[in-house]
């Protein structure tokens, strides 16, 4: 049987709107991505020089891919059209900050949600709750607002907050496991689960082996003080002894 190719007349002039209005409607998220980006490089430029520390080792900004969005549009039986896509799908724009210890997580949060333009709509804590897979992240939508040539757009982010040894699991998980629609082998589920808490344990001895380490700066420098302050007393000490003797001296005029 021949297939013929149905050809539609299609309007330029359509066409042409509808790309600009995606060509917007992907900048919005890339601008919100960009001050969340310059957001998070303040803050840890600003604690570095404050605090003399850097809770984050690594920051990434990911813009959803059409393909990506369009999947999870489906997966979801969304209607597919722009504002039902923009009000259903919070992680269009997407940031992750990956931090040295499991309490910076909870600071990075604190800090961001003080932001007065930064409205934290939701929150979900897979590591006070991880997932049943052992899956663990802090993650914020949060709104702020991109200023477009005419009109104010509150866009979502998605900001997901784990350590480094969070990251190792999911992103190895991500690319394994994750977008596999099948169900999981109960023996490969159990051994991911037992990775998830390895890589937990690992972040409470980190985090341990910090804090003591801390300490030990705390008394090593108390130390050194100590030492120096004992040098400056020699260095005083003569000074201290003239005194003295001066204070010996009887300054009454004597008759002559
Ligand atoms: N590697 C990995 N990543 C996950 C897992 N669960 C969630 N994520 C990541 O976190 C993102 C958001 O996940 P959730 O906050 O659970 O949101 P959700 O249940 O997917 O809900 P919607 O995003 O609203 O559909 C996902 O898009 C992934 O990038 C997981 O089990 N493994
Ligand atoms: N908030 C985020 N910040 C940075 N990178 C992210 C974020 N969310 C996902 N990614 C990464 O972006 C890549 C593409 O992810 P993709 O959009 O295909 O799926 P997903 O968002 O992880 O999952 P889903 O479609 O189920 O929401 C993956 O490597 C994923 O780890």
């Amino acid at each position: 049987m021949e297939h013929s190719q149905q050809t539609f007349p299609v309007d330029p002039a359509v066409l042409k709107k509808m790309k600009t209005e995606l060509t917007r409607f992907m900048m919005t998220y890339k601008f919100a991505l960009d001050e969340m980006d310059t957001k998070i490089s303040i803050l840890q430029e600003e604690f570095q020089y404050v605090h003399d520390y850097n809770p984050i080792e690594h920051i990434s900004t990911r813009l959803k891919s059409p393909e990506s969005i369009l999947e999870k549009a489906q997966r979801k039986k969304l209607p597919l059209n722009l504002a039902t896509i923009r009000n259903e799908l919070n992680d269009i724009a997407g940031i992750r900050i990956n931090c040295s210890f499991q309490k910076d997580i909870y600071e990075i949060k604190d800090m961001l949600s003080a932001h007065q333009d930064l409205r934290v709509v939701e929150v979900k804590d897979y590591i006070k709750a991880p997932k049943e897979n052992g899956y663990r992240s802090l993650h914020l939508i949060a709104e702020l607002p991109v200023y477009m040539s005419d009109r104010v757009e509150h866009v979502a982010v998605e900001i997901q907050i784990r350590t480094v040894a969070m990251d190792f699991w999911a992103s190895l998980e991500h690319k394994i496991f994750y977008k596999f629609g099948e169900v999981v082998p109960n023996d490969m589920r159990h051994e991911l689960k037992e990775v998830a808490d390895i890589a937990a344990q690992l972040d409470t001895r980190m985090e341990g082996l910090h804090r003591r380490s801390e300490q030990h700066k705390e008394q090593y420098y108390a130390r050194e003080s100590m030492k120096s302050l004992q040098v400056d007393q020699k260095q005083f000490a003569l000074p201290e002894r003239l005194l003295q003797a001066l204070s010996n001296i009887d300054e009454t005029p004597k008759d002559s």
